[in-house]
Order: structure tokens, then C-alpha cells, then sequence
């Protein structure tokens, strides 16, 4: 049986929470320092490889603990058993949800799919992308002209991009020889740009496509194709691509040999792909061992999310977090700030992965919901972010609560740039709670020997309210391990809030009109008639045909 549809603002908790945020709406960040001593450690989580400091949160013990029972009423820990297990959660499409089975290494894991365990597949696949990245990385993999591999391209868009990609960028320190880039964009002067400087006789071709159906994936497969064929005969084609997919015919259709086909389950959502073969490239950019151990830094994660207590669970807690700010103050996005270059892509994966999970508005019995769901996610690595939009985050009217994410250590370990990077990073969380009071801006332009009238009117732009609420996640390192833990983090986070909001999670009716329209107007472009269009859409494509 699928999750218990329960709605939220009917369960006692979220009535405790509405009384709660009355009485406690206007009390500061700082205030809340004050009034609970103990605040910073029974506000922080240590795990692993992380410290979860959550304290700068205009949240107090007793909102605290409301939420947490949010959670419980909410059925969250049968429901995270029924997740774990592979019960089928994804209920309009009839599917199991069970990315967290791609990294279970438990023999004994009870995770199955219509009553067959599904760890023995997904073990084959292990090993074949073994065998695969291995034979990419050690030169044994040829091409056409008997040379070996240098560079990889993964051709595939939204789930079968986003994940692979941001790891292979985060990863870049952990880096092969082997070289990788990204095709996703139908637009056709990013594969051709991609393509430009490549060599065929040394590129091989992921073609990634859970459906492979998807127009963007497939295009870009046969320019790629195209190019092949200028430089060498169609027999040769198989040795430089292979494909990830559930859809195994429509692969060998495109002309990719059966050997060369990973196969995707439909239990795996594609935005949680990455743990699955859809990972082929970071496999061959970062060496098999390495995606080994993404897998075991999510796996960690996944067994403390299963067993902390939910007042000690991270992936909870940061869950609760959001669903406080986006509910009870109405917040509409939440950023996420690392504090390293090599997560410049974090937000952009976390931006499908949440917004396509959790952007519904219709609750789990069909109904419309009444309260907030899906937070707009968007972000950008810390320091650069602070000359861009931090601004409107000290100053600006809109309620941004921010996740900064840092390491002690630096990959390069040149200490002076990395206290430079960490000393923004730990500042930036305390002006956003403390903010510039009126006294110590009038104390400062004193110093500065302005009049009391030029200290009067400056002032009002000089002060910073502060108590903008920051979650500090402080890493040790950023390797492939803690990098997995990371993920999975939010993995779960996304989970417990759809369960909480009452909606399905997994699905994604909400992209579907575009595609269709998309191909509506393609054959549009063939008619030259637009006058079913709407008045704006019909002048716009009659200003395009006409440019042709
Ligand atoms: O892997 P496929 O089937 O090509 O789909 C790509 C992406 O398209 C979507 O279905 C919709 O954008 C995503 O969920 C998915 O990740």
C-alpha cells in the first residue's frame, strides 16, 4: 500500500505550530541564543563526516519539538520504511522509489520490487560499470583506429545530466585522465561546441536516457552519430558509444550493440539517478573505486537517516526547517551557499531534484492543497555569490533561509586561501544573524569624523536588521564519501517533505505540456500556419518563419 494520504494542517501538530509561530513569530534569532543556553549544541548534529549547526533558525525548543511531532503525526517513519523498502510510493505511476537501493551493500537488504529483491541486478550492474570504467581508464577500451580513449561525452538532459555532471565537477580534484563534457541542450551550438575540439577517434559517447524517447537526448545522439560517420563507416559505431536506458529496443534501435547497453530501472527516478549506470561518467572521470565510494558516503547517510532519532535526524531536521519557513512565514525560495568552487553546480542538481519532486499542488487524494509546498531552490558558490546577490540577502525584503555548506579542509591545501574562503563563509552566517545595529554604525562613522547630521542620514541605509536564518553544514572534506553523504542528504530531505506536504514526490506530470506543444509547433513549422496559436504565440512564430 502506498503512503496514507494525511493532510497536514488537519493533524494537531501543524495546529500546535500555527499557535506557537503566533506567540514566537517576533522573537529574534539572537533572542532565542539568549533564552536557551544550551542552544548551540541541542541546535547542532554531528555525524560522520559533517557538523549540522541549525541554531541561527528563528526556531525555538518548543517549535523545534512541535516540528518533530509534525513529522511523527505525519507517519514519516512508516513512511520511510515503505521508501526503503521498495513499496510503491510513486503511486501515479505505479512505481517503487528505490535509488537507495543503488548503494546498499547489504547482501541481506530487503529492498524489492514486486516481491523479487532487487540487489542481485543491481550488484551485475556494479560490476559491468566496473568493468567498463576500468577498461575506459586503463587505455584497453579502443576506437576506430585502434587508439584509446581520452575523452567522454554524456549526452542525456534533466536527471540523465544534472546529477552526473555536478559530480563530475565536485569531483574534479579526484579526476582520470580522461577527459568529460555534458551535451544536454537541444539547442544544437552546445553540441556542436562541445564537439568542436574533440577527436573522434579517441571520444566515446554515453547516450543516457531513462525513456530514450526524449527529444534533446536523442537529436544530440544522432548529430554526434553524424559526426562519427564523417570520419569512419557505421560497423565501427559501436565502439564509441554506449547507452544507459529501461528502454533496451529503442537503444539497439539508435544502433548501439546490446553489450554496450546499461540497463535503468524503472524503480529509479531520473533526477536520482546518478548511483545507477546514468553515473558511467563519473565512473570514467573519477575511476571506479572513487564512485564506489560516493555510493558508500550516500549509503552512510541513508543508514542514519533510517535510525537517528527525527530530533537527531539531519535529512529531518533540514526538512522541518524548510517546511516551518515555507509554511508559517511564507518564505518562497531557500538558497544553498557552498563555500567551495568545486559545488559551483550543487544548486542547479538540487533545483530538479526538489522543484521536480516537490512543485505540486495537488495533495495525494487529488485534492488542491491549502499551504506552501516546493520552496524555489536556486544558489551559488560563496565568496562569488557575496558580490552578487548578497546583498538582497542582508538587506532586501525577502525571508531567505540559506544553507552554507563548507569544509575544514582544502583539496590543494593552500591553508591562506582556504582560511581567506572560510573566514567569509563562518562571517557571512553571523552578519546574517547579528546584522549592523544602529549604535555601532553611529560608533563607526564617528570614527570616520562624519557630523551628526551626515551620521543621521546614512545611517538608516547603514544599519542590518540581521536574524536572516543560516543552517551551517561543516564538512571535514570534500571527497567522493562525504560528497555521497551530501546528496543523499537532501535526497531524504526532498522525501520528508513531500511526505509532510501530502504529495507524490516521484511523478512529473508538469513537464509534460511543453514537450507536447513543442512538437505540436514543429509540425507547425512544416504547415506555416499558426492561426490556431494564441494572438501573442502566432506573431511570435510568424516573426520566426519569417527570418528563414
Ligand atoms: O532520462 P530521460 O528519459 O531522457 O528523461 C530526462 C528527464 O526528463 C524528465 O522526464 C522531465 O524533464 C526528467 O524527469 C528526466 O530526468
Amino acid at each position: 500500500m502506498a503512503l496514507a494520504a494525511i493532510n497536514p494542517t488537519e493533524l494537531s501538530a501543524w495546529k500546535k505550530l500555527l499557535s506557537i509561530f503566533e506567540q514566537e513569530k517576533d522573537i529574534s534569532i539572537l533572542e532565542h541564543f539568549k533564552n536557551e543556553p544550551n542552544r548551540t549544541e541541542e541546535f547542532s548534529i554531528q555525524s560522520e563526516e559533517f557538523l549540522v549547526d541549525f541554531s541561527k533558525h528563528r526556531i525555538s525548543k518548543k517549535s523545534l519539538s512541535a516540528l518533530v511531532e509534525l513529522a511523527e503525526e505525519s507517519g514519516l517513519q512508516k513512511a520511510i520504511q515503505q521508501y526503503f523498502e521498495g513499496t510503491s510510493i510513486n503511486a501515479t505511476e505505479e512505481r517503487a522509489v528505490l535509488h537507495t537501493a543503488l548503494r546498499n551493500f547489504d547482501k541481506n537488504s530487503s529492498a524489492s520490487v514486486d516481491g523479487e529483491k532487487v540487489y542481485d541486478a543491481v550488484n551485475q550492474t556494479l560490476h559491468k560499470i566496473e568493468k567498463f570504467a576500468n577498461s575506459v581508464n586503463n587505455g584497453s577500451w579502443k576506437g576506430y583506429s585502434g587508439k584509446a580513449i581520452t575523452d567522454v561525452v554524456n549526452i542525456g538532459i534533466g536527471g540523465s545530466d544534472l546529477g552526473p555532471n555536478m559530480v563530475v565537477d565536485a569531483l574534479g580534484f579526484y579526476h582520470t585522465h580522461i577527459k568529460t563534457h555534458f551535451v544536454s541542450n537541444v539547442d544544437g551550438d552546445h553540441v556542436l561546441e562541445s564537439i568542436k575540439h574533440l577527436n573522434p577517434e579517441t571520444t566515446l559517447c554515453l547516450v543516457v536516457s531513462k525513456s530514450f524517447t526524449t527529444q534533446e537526448t536523442l537529436n544530440n545522439a544522432n548529430t554526434i552519430r553524424s559526426w562519427f560517420l564523417e570520419h569512419t563507416t557505421q560497423d565501427q559505431i559501436e565502439k564509441h558509444f554506449a547507452a544507459v536506458s529501461a528502454n533496451v529496443d529503442k537503444a539497439n534501435e539508435f544502433g548501439i550493440a546490446s553489450d554496450n547497453i546499461f540497463p535503468m530501472w524503472d524503480w529509479v527516478g531520473g533526477r536520482f539517478s546518478l548511483w545507477s549506470a546514468a553515473g558511467l561518467s563519473i565512473a570514467c572521470a573519477v575511476g571506479f573505486n572513487n564512485f564506489k565510494e560516493l555510493l558508500k558516503g550516500a549509503e552512510a547517510m541513508d543508514q542514519h537517516f533510517q535510525t537517528a532519532s527525527f530530533d537527531e535526524n539531519i535529512p529531518v531536521i533540514i526538512a522541518l526547517i524548510g517546511i516551518w519557513y515555507a509554511d508559517f512565514y511564507d518564505a518562497e525560495s531557500e538558497a544553498i551557499i557552498p563555500y567551495t568552487q568545486y559545488l559551483q553546480k550543487l544548486a542547479s542538481y538540487l533545483q530538479q531534484a526538489s522543484m521536480e519532486s516537490n512543485g505540486k499542488g495537488v495533495d495525494r487524494s487529488g485534492n488542491n492543497v491549502t499551504y506552501q509546498t516546493g520552496s524555489i531552490v536556486w544558489g551559488e558558490p560563496g565568496t562569488n555569490s557575496q558580490h552578487a546577490f548578497f546583498q538582497l540577502m542582508h538587506q532586501g525584503t525577502k525571508l531567505i533561509p540559506a544553507d552554507f555548506i563548507g569544509f575544514k579542509k582544502s583539496l590543494h591545501g593552500n591553508k591562506r586561501h582556504h582560511d581567506l574562503l572560510m573566514a567569509n563563509f563562518f562571517a557571512q552566517t553571523e552578519a546574517l544573524l547579528k546584522g549592523k545595529s544602529a549604535e555601532n554604525v553611529t560608533d563607526e562613522l564617528k570614527k570616520q569624523g562624519k557630523t551628526d547630521a551626515q551620521i543621521q542620514a546614512l545611517l538608516p541605509f547603514k544599519v542590518f536588521e540581521g536574524n536572516r536564518p543560516t543552517t551551517t553544514i561543516l564538512g571535514e572534506k570534500l571527497s567522493p564519501k562525504s560528497l555521497g553523504m551530501l546528496i543523499a542528504m537532501y535526497e531524504h530531505k526532498i522525501f520528508v517533505q513531500g511526505v509532510i506536504w501530502n504529495i507524490f514526490s516521484y511523478d512529473q506530470w508538469g513537464v509534460e505540456l511543453g514537450k507536447q506543444l513543442a512538437n505540436a509547433i514543429l509540425d507547425d513549422f512544416k504547415t506555416n500556419k499558426f492561426n490556431h496559436h494564441d494572438a501573442s504565440t502566432a506573431q511570435l512564430l510568424k516573426a520566426y518563419q519569417e527570418s528563414k
